[in-house]
């Protein structure tokens, strides 16, 4: 019989924070400093120096161990960060990172716990024969913000890339696959050799540059290799060493040493700053990709990671400021919280056969009505469902209605712009009307019908803006001496661009989807980042490996496996808010990841014939994992599904939605629309859900150079710039109808634009919505766009329209919906 794909919880975990005070070292002994730090029991430091003066710093510190300088590094490692380290074979992220002041004892530290962790995750390995592991080496280090890779003496900085699946990942990094232990030793010699090691007033070799050492191990059961059903755990554990802070006065630093003090000051602020906002518990924007490093433990700092930072300190006098620095760091790193889950990867067949298993479960239950005893329930439940489902039907119509409105509104709009070309160009045109690109690319047929497509969507705003801009790019008058014409189009503009979705963009998208999909292997997963196969290996090199070490009990067994890539994942949109139905539907979209493995079967297979089968068996799924869960961990499962309200989410996914905005030249009214509509109601919760689907979906395939589909058009990263910069041309239109010469004037003022500069209208739409970062400019632009396209007058409805491809109405009136998969990836 098949094995039953378990639904393991993610834990919750605080980082566990190590103080490693070393002893006084020969120089400062020689400069008679005095120890002003002391150890007094197993988690508290003391500041013992009886002279200072009055100040606001405590004096005692406590922590989960700190160690004393005469303490061995075996021991740290033994009773702090083993059990941490040894997550990586159980399929869990871990990250052990020494953080501390130049010449604290960082590397001396990390250089014993690396290998204690390697030996004893080599030991592992050879005492669990029952599965054959893979275990993957890389190191990269990043010196004045540079990244490098220590296995490799080409010195050509690697990039970062944003991975929708992965997250940030290092480009080309070299991996080796682990041999043995000598292959380990000479791997982590080449880096040493390799590393911005410098001499500095206090360090001779001085680590000039952050290091982080990977380790990915995989691990399959022997007994269900290549077998359709096998599942892979991978999880990767990074020991990462970084520079340290050092004062140039202190360090004596000059020229090139100068320069990486300051690199390296400059990232572990950054880091501090990081850790620092989410100590206070992940409120506001986090700024992960202000520096390299950041962006690179990102999982590790609260993410699906257990980390283990080790503090590591001087206990001179002289060095006071920077161990408090340290301290401080410290005390914020111990308030922050991870989440960590065991990654299991499927096979493409063994998800393919659970879906279609639990499609058919589904289908039967709903058939086939349950046992007597819970008959009172079901009929409970099924008369519940009814009810929603006539208010789902209500609001259909209602925004059938609304959209029909909007329609007839566009092809007044339409027409009027082609009696507008047509007078323009003497010629007249009826229906069809050919669009010059600004970039003179291949103009494009405009055809009225096609633009009404609307036979179940709703377009967004976005694509209702460009498709107007487009009709008018021909309009280059943009100079403010320029007459203006006498007909007003952005009034329509206004009006129209709340419309209607173009229902092939869907299909397309789909299609694109679809298209996606990586190359496999013989195992079902994808290439890594060399192009490398992912593949098992067994471990053959038992009497090679040192350390006798027992594995810890009992890691992580209750932990949600999520998927990067085919991983079991339930649907990771919240379920939570009123809008459940919606919510269940988006569970069902398209994607290319391991959350649309699950999900194209539902669809392709059309096991789904009414919204009520739909309904009852998202609910069902989701109450299988419920149960699971109570099964496991009492209820967190909820909160991992998502049924759990937003929980704080929304300022974090406004956020990154901002981001992704700017990344991929989305409209500013588009932002302007969904900034200010979207305000973190719980029922915001399935559009935020959706846009950033959509965003993340757009930005990747801008990243691998493809094609994104929106509403029909096909888009490039260099073709969205180009419809965003006609945009601003055509807002810089509207400044001057908009606002008064006063209100002008206090805007440029806002946006610092010198009143009588030149051309400042287009300085002004240029400087709307550019700074994602900077929240007052981000509400500002909101406003002025808001205003520029009159927004505030169109009113709440807007909302209900923004881009609601998720309530098609075949669907929801139990037609067998051809156009509701089609409309299912805007959900994406
Ligand atoms: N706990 C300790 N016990 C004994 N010696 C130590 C201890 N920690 C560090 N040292 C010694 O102190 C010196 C500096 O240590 P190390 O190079 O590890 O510092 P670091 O924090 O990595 O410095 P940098 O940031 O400049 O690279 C080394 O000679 C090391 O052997």
């Amino acid at each position: 019989m098949e094995k039953t794909q378990q639904v393991p919880l993610a834990r919750e975990e605080k980082i566990l924070v190590l103080v490693r005070l070393r002893p006084l070292n020969e120089k400062e002994i020689a400069a008679n400093e005095t120890a002003d730090w002391e150890c007094i029991n197993d988690t508290t430091i003391l500041y013992r120096n009886t002279l200072r003066e009055g100040s606001n710093f405590p004096s005692a510190y406590s922590f989960d161990r700190v160690y004393r300088g005469e303490c061995p590094t075996r021991q740290v490692y033994e009773d702090g960060t083993k059990e941490i380290a040894l997550s990586v074979v159980k399929g869990i992220n871990c990250s052990i990172f020494a953080y501390g002041q130049t010449s604290s004892g960082k590397t001396y530290t990390m250089s014993g716990i690396t290998e204690f962790a390697v030996a004893d995750i080599f030991d592992y390995i050879f005492q669990h024969e029952e599965r054959a592991f893979s275990v993957k080496f890389s190191a990269i280090e990043i010196y004045n913000e540079a990244i490098r890779d220590l296995l490799s003496s080409d010195g050509t900085p690697l990039r970062l890339r944003d991975d929708p699946e992965k997250g940030t990942v290092v480009e080309k990094a070299t991996l080796e696959t682990l041999r043995d232990w000598n292959h380990l030793k000479e791997l982590l010699s080449l880096c040493e050799a390799q590393r911005k090691i410098g001499e500095t007033s206090l360090n001779e070799r001085s680590s000039r540059s952050h290091q982080i050492i990977r380790l990915t191990v995989e691990s399959s059961a022997r007994e269900f290799l290549d077998k359709e059903n096998s599942t892979t755990l991978m999880a990767s554990v990074n020991f990462i060493d970084l520079a340290g802070s050092e004062r140039a006065s202190q360090a004596m630093s000059a020229g090139a040493r100068l320069k990486e003090g300051c690199h390296i000051n400059r990232s572990l602020l950054t880091l501090g700053t990081v850790i620092r906002k989410l100590s206070k518990g992940r409120q506001g924007h986090i700024n992960f990709r202000d520096s390299k490093l950041t962006r690179i433990l990102q999982p590790c700092l609260g993410g699906n990671a257990r980390t283990a930072i080790i503090c590591t300190l001087s206990p001179a006098r002289s060095h006071v400021e920077l161990t408090r620095n340290t301290l401080l760091f410290a005390c914020c790193a111990k308030e922050v919280t991870t989440k960590a889950r065991i990654n299991v990867v499927m096979s493409d067949k063994a998800l393919l056969k659970q879906l279609q298993r639990e499609l058919a479960r589904l289908e039967t239950e709903l058939r086939n009505p349950a046992s007597p005893a819970s008959n009172c329930d079901c009929a409970m439940t099924v008369r519940k469902k009814d009810l929603q489902i006539q208010k789902m039907e209500k609001q259909i119509t209602e925004l059938r209605k609304q959209r029909d409105l909007a329609q007839s509104r566009l092809e007044d709009f339409m027409r009027m712009v082609e009696h507008d070309e047509a007078s323009k160009s003497g010629t007249p045109h009826f229906g069809n009307h050919t669009d010059k690109c600004e970039d003179g690319s291949a103009s494009e047929t405009f055809d009225l019908d096609k633009r009404s497509f609307i036979s179940d969507g709703m377009s967004t705003p976005l694509s209702s803006a460009r498709a107007y801009v487009r009709s008018h790019c021909d309009e280059d008058d943009l100079d403010e001496e320029l007459p203006r014409r006498s007909e007003d189009p952005s009034e329509e503009y206004c009006r129209e661009v709340q419309c209607i979705e173009v229902e092939e963009s869907a299909t397309a998208y789909n299609n694109h989807k679809e298209d996606r999909a990586e190359p496999k292997n013989v195992l079902g997963r994808s290439e890594d980042a060399n192009g490398q196969n992912v593949r098992m290996r067994s471990w053959n090199h038992r009497e090679t490996v040192p350390g006798t070490s027992t594995p810890p009990e009992n890691l992580g067994t209750d932990f949600l496996g999520r998927p990067e890539s085919h991983k079991i994942v339930f649907p990771d949109l919240d379920f939570g808010s009123s809008v459940s139905r919606n919510d269940s539907m988006s569970s069902c979209g398209s994607d290319s990841t391991g959350a649309q493995s699950i999900r194209t079967p539902l669809g392709e297979e059309g096991g789904i014939t009414s919204i009520r089968t739909f309904v009852e068996g998202l609910k069902e799924m989701a109450k299988r994992q419920g149960e699971v869960s109570n099964a496991e961990d009492s209820g967190k499962m909820g909160r991992e599904i998502g049924l759990d309200s937003m929980d704080g989410e929304f300022e974090r996914q406004r956020q990154e939605i901002l981001e992704l905005w700017q990344t991929c030249n989305v409209s500013l009214v588009h932002r302007t629309y969904f900034y200010l509509l979207f305000k973190g109601d719980e029922a915001d919760s399935i559009y935020i859900g959706v846009e950033l689907r959509r965003l993340v979906f757009m930005k990747d395939r801008f990243s691998q150079g493809n094609q994104a589909l929106e509403a029909g058009e096909t888009l490039t990263l260099a073709s969205s710039r180009k419809a965003l910069h006609r945009e601003r041309k055509m807002l810089s239109k509207l400044v001057g109808k908009r606002f008064s010469g006063e209100e002008r004037r206090r805007i440029y003022h806002k946006f610092g634009i010198a009143i009588n500069s030149k051309r400042r209208r287009l300085q002004l739409v240029n400087e709307l919505w550019s700074n994602h970062k900077d929240m007052t400019q981000v509400v500002e632009s909101a406003d002025v766009v808001a205003k520029l396209v009159r927004f505030a007058e169109q009113g709440r409805a807007m909302k209900e329209m923004f881009g609601l491809t998720f309530t098609p109405p075949s669907f929801l009136t139990g037609r067998r919906s051809h156009s509701w998969r089609k409309s299912m990836p805007t959900l994406f």
